[in-house]
């Protein structure tokens, strides 16, 4: 690009302030600073001396320079090392001239009226590759004499000296130089050669042609940058800078002149300018400054290319900028965060203004504020976010909102009927518990906690409870739970902060008064660093608090007490004291095979067989597969198990209709009658009917022959629904549907053998039986102890020693000769080994069996019995007496004895648990004895 200030050589110097204070002079400055190291006030200075030093000039003279003494007579100079450039004829230069008897000599030249040196271009040093500014000045200062005069170039340029201040020279740029010898060493004079261009042909048509196109290259550029304008203009002192004028200007230059011109102003570097100036071929000057011209558009083209880029990339940058902020104007005008924000508030009034008078004072204000604040909120904020929620959950709760709910005694009963077989006793409570409801007016303030094995419906009977009084069902687990959170919530302040589970239920419902079914109380989780969920449940289900329940979320109160909580429970024993404090307990004891036997037939066969989509003239189960399928695969208390069983028996059938189906509606070709064969033997194994295997295979094989259209096969796979082949299920296949049996026969023994008695027990999972074996392990004298095994606790253990020693008492008063226990050491063992056992309820049964030992006489067939002794030999009561005497009942028990503290429980007993069971009460062992060996056989 352009480095130097072009003056009038060829005319009269205008650089005016307008000039300098011009853009385009600053950015030329800017280019000359880098390229020279001057410094802004070197290059005011610089334009200001010439400025007057032209203005006088233009005054004295219409030449360029004052020519006096005449150019010719300056054969010997002053010689001036130039560091970064050739002085081009017709440009200025200033430069820093530091030794101060070159200074000295210049000035004494001016004064001679000789005003002229030597400007010559310094050569590279080929010793040293640094090129910086400084360091040439410093080479500069300790060049003196011949070592200069080695070091600058042969061919210079006569130089007027137009003004001297301080250090600081400037040059105007005249002839062509040739050094030819040196006068004197410090300072540097030397002759020289005034060198003139060879002469040429003005009208040569290649030197024209060079010179034209020259001209026409200038003249693109001069059209299209501004910046070389000026640089004509501060050339041709022309002003302002019309295209008309600079390129009438350009156009009065000759030959050498242009050239000359061309190079000086092209961004050309020193070497390509000293080769400029030292060539005086007219003609080959032109074809180099051609060349440098021509370059120098080409880079002008992308430097212009680059800068449109960065340019559409600002004005791109600065169009988006704009267009945001006008957005963001045109929002705030049209008020569209306000509108969000109203809308939202609109919402939640929308939801609390109908039932404004329903919502508790102390939550309405809540409300109000929080629907303030809101407003005041960016929308954008995390606290906005925040009071949002909050406020939709606040507001979306059903404050007082009820369901209507229905006291109806009968209608209860008969839902209740409807839902569940038997469970009379726990129905019988439910009914009253709905009148006492009936009579008050409402039911609350009770909590109701069903306890009992798994699978005996204490989860889908609380859901019949909903149904009978019409209120909504929420259901959910406490099991495992040890975060208070889950219950009372989490302060807002967290992030991701909800409401505990009784809001969430609320909200959910949509009414105030759900019936609420807490499951697997027992199970809840104990006192850890998140708080004690025993003591938040107790908050939660006592009628006394829960009705000012503080939820940590909403952080207001609400009102629980219209809740109707029914906690489930597979023992009583874990559930926190306060709390089962509260509870009215109903136990479901498990069922006994007739009443598992009437579940599964009138319920659980029948949602089987909707849930498969099986009609159900499609099934027979028989009554012996039923039992069975009980007594082998399913025997525990509940019935989720049989549920399984036989839900899987109505998908395997599901499945064989389905494939039998597939396969009649396949054939295309005839080949596929071994399906409608399989069907057919199918039909003949599993399946019967008496219209079907009469004539519904048959039809079916027909169609098959001659199926042939579309319509056709849809009506054969009607034909295959409507044509019901009936699905036996009877004892011999039953395997086939649920596999192997799992469970054996509970009874080890046919008949007792001599040490062996049935005892009864209970569990969570319901009751059993189970047997108590001795035997004698020796014989002899000193003998007399016992060895106990079968993983028995404590309370077990002890028991078995009081037996131990009860026996021994009783075998005196009865057999006083009789030294067995005397004489024997003893092995006492209670199957299954692997199961842990406790309790002290199998006293009876242990002194029992040690006295069948003793008298080595077996007990009655038959016998089961359950009671703990003392060591007087009376008997206490005992747990579990419906699941004990269920279980007995199972085993094929005809005879049982229980404590006498036991009676009113038995009695409760429905009527077919107590059918056909000889049963006894008994509270001195004693009678037990008479019971279990006073039998003739
Ligand atoms: N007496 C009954 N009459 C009809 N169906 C019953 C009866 N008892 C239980 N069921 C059925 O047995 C299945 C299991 O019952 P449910 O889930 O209520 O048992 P649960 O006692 O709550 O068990 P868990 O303690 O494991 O939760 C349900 O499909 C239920 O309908």
């Amino acid at each position: 690009m352009l480095k130097l200030f072009a003056s009038t050589a060829y005319g009269s110097h205008h650089l005016t302030p307008a000039i300098r204070s011009n853009p385009v002079n600053s950015l030329l400055f800017k280019s000359l600073t880098q390229l020279t190291g001057w410094n802004r006030s070197t290059y005011e200075l610089g334009l200001r001396a010439f400025s007057s030093e032209s203005d006088s000039d233009t005054k004295s003279s219409a030449a360029i320079v004052s020519t006096k003494p005449c150019l010719d007579d300056c054969l010997t100079v002053i010689a001036l090392p130039l560091p970064h450039k050739p002085l081009i004829p017709g440009f200025y230069m200033p430069i820093y001239v530091k030794d101060p008897e070159v200074l000295a000599a210049l000035q004494e030249s001016r004064r001679q009226q000789s005003p002229y040196a030597g400007a010559f271009l310094l050569k590279d040093d080929a010793s040293s590759d640094s090129s910086s500014s400084s360091e040439t000045e410093n080479i500069l200062e300790k060049l003196k004499g011949k070592e200069l005069l080695n070091r600058i170039h042969e061919v210079g340029t006569l130089a007027q000296i137009s003004s001297i201040k301080g250090e600081q020279v400037i040059l105007i740029g005249h002839r062509r130089l040739r050094i030819t010898e040196m006068v004197t060493e410090d300072p540097l004079t030397v002759k020289v050669d005034h060198l003139k261009e060879k002469p040429y042909d003005k009208d040569d048509d290649v030197i024209k042609a060079t010179y034209f196109e020259v001209m026409s290259t200038l003249r693109d550029v001069l059209s299209t940058t501004s910046l070389w304008r000026d640089q004509v203009r501060t050339y041709t002192k022309a002003c302002p800078p019309r295209l008309w004028h600079c390129l009438r200007h350009i156009g009065d230059f000759n030959y050498q002149k242009l050239a000359d011109f061309g190079a000086g102003i092209s961004g050309a570097n020193k070497h390509q300018n000293q080769g400029v100036l030292e060539e005086l071929d007219v003609h080959k000057r032109l074809e180099l400054t051609l060349e440098l011209v021509k370059k120098e558009v080409e880079i002008n083209k992308i430097q212009e290319s680059i800068a449109k880029t960065v340019e559409e990339k600002f004005r791109g940058e600065r169009h988006r900028i704009l267009l945001k902020e006008q957005l963001k104007a045109i929002k705030t005008e049209l008020g569209v965060e306000t509108d969000a924000k109203s809308a939202l508030s609109e919402k939640f009034r929308g939801r609390i203004d109908p039932i404004k008078d329903k919502i508790p004072e102390h939550v309405l204000k809540v409300i109000e504020e929080e629907l303030k604040k809101m407003q005041l909120l960016e929308a954008s904020s995390s606290e906005y976010y925040v009071t949002s929620n909050y406020l939709d959950w606040l507001t979306v709760l059903p404050w007082g909102n009820s369901s209507d709910e229905n006291f109806d005694v009968s209608r209860a009963e008969k839902i209740l009927d409807e839902d569940h077989y038997g469970l009379s006793d726990v129905k019988e409570r439910i009914l009253e518990f709905i009148a006492v409801g009936r009579l008050r007016g409402t039911s609350q303030g009770k909590i109701i906690c069903l306890s009992g094995p798994p699978g005996v419906g204490k989860t889908s009977i609380g859901r019949s409870i909903a149904r009978a009084l019409d209120r909504k069902f929420f259901r959910f687990s406490v099991g495992g739970l040890s975060d208070v959170a889950e219950i009372k919530g989490h302060r807002r302040t967290y992030i991701g902060a909800m409401p505990g589970k009784m809001v969430q239920c609320l909200k959910s419902v949509g009414t105030e008064n759900p019936l609420v079914l807490i499951d697997e109380i027992d199970k809840l989780g104990v006192r850890c660093h998140n708080g004690d969920p025993a003591s938040a449940m107790l908050e939660l289900l006592d009628p006394e608090q829960n009705a000012n329940f503080l939820d940590h979320y909403l952080d207001v109160t609400i009102d629980l007490s219209k809740v109707l909580f029914v906690c489930t429970a597979n023992v009583i024993d874990t559930i926190p004291g306060p709390l089962l404090d509260r509870m009215e307990v109903i136990s479901l004891a498990g069922y006994i095979t007739e009443e598992k036997v009437q579940i599964a037939r009138d319920y659980l066969e029948k949602t089987a067989q909707r849930d498969c989509g099986i009609n159900p003239e499609q099934v027979d189960v028989s009554d012996a597969a039923l039992l069975f399928l009980i007594e082998k695969y399913c025997r525990e208390a509940g019935v989720r198990n049989l549920q399984k069983h036989i839900e899987k028996i109505f998908r395997k059938i599901a499945l064989k209709l389905v494939r039998k189906g597939a396969s009649l509606e396949v054939p295309e070709n005839s080949d596929d009658v071994t399906d409608a064969e399989d069907s057919k033997s199918l039909a003949k194994t599993d399946l019967e009917s008496p219209e079907t295997s009469a004539e519904g295979p048959t039809v079916l094989t027909d169609e098959l022959a001659t199926g042939d259209s579309t319509e056709r096969k849809t009506e054969q796979s009607l034909v295959v629904a409507e044509t019901v082949e009936k699905f036996m299920i009877d004892e011999s296949n039953l395997a086939d549907y649920v596999g192997k049996p799992v469970f054996h026969a509970e009874k080890i023994y046919e008949q007792t053998p001599v040490g062996v008695v049935m005892g009864l027990a209970w569990t969570s999972m319901g009751g059993s039986t189970l047997y108590i074996e001795t035997t004698s392990v020796e014989e002899g004298e000193g003998k007399g102890g016992l060895h106990i095994t079968g993983r028995l606790g404590v309370v077990m253990k002890e028991s078995a020693e009081i037996a131990h020693t009860v026996a021994r008492r009783i075998m005196l008063e009865k057999e006083a000769e009789n030294q067995f226990f005397a004489k024997s050491k003893l092995h006492l063992h209670v199957p299954a080994g692997a199961t842990p056992k406790d309790g002290p309820s199998a006293g009876s049964t242990m002194i029992t069996s040690l006295l069948s030992l003793a008298m080595k006489k077996p007990v009655r067939k038959d016998l089961a019995m359950t009671g703990e002794v003392t060591l007087t030999g009376r008997i206490l009561a005992v747990g579990g007496v419906k699941e004990k005497t269920i279980a007995a009942k199972r085993s094929g028990v005809k005879v049982i004895i229980f404590p006498e503290a036991n009676r009113r429980d038995y009695d409760e007993l429905a009527e077919n648990v107590k059918e056909r069971l000889d049963v006894h009460f008994v509270d001195e062992y004693d009678q037990i004895f008479e019971l279990a060996f006073g039998y003739d056989h």
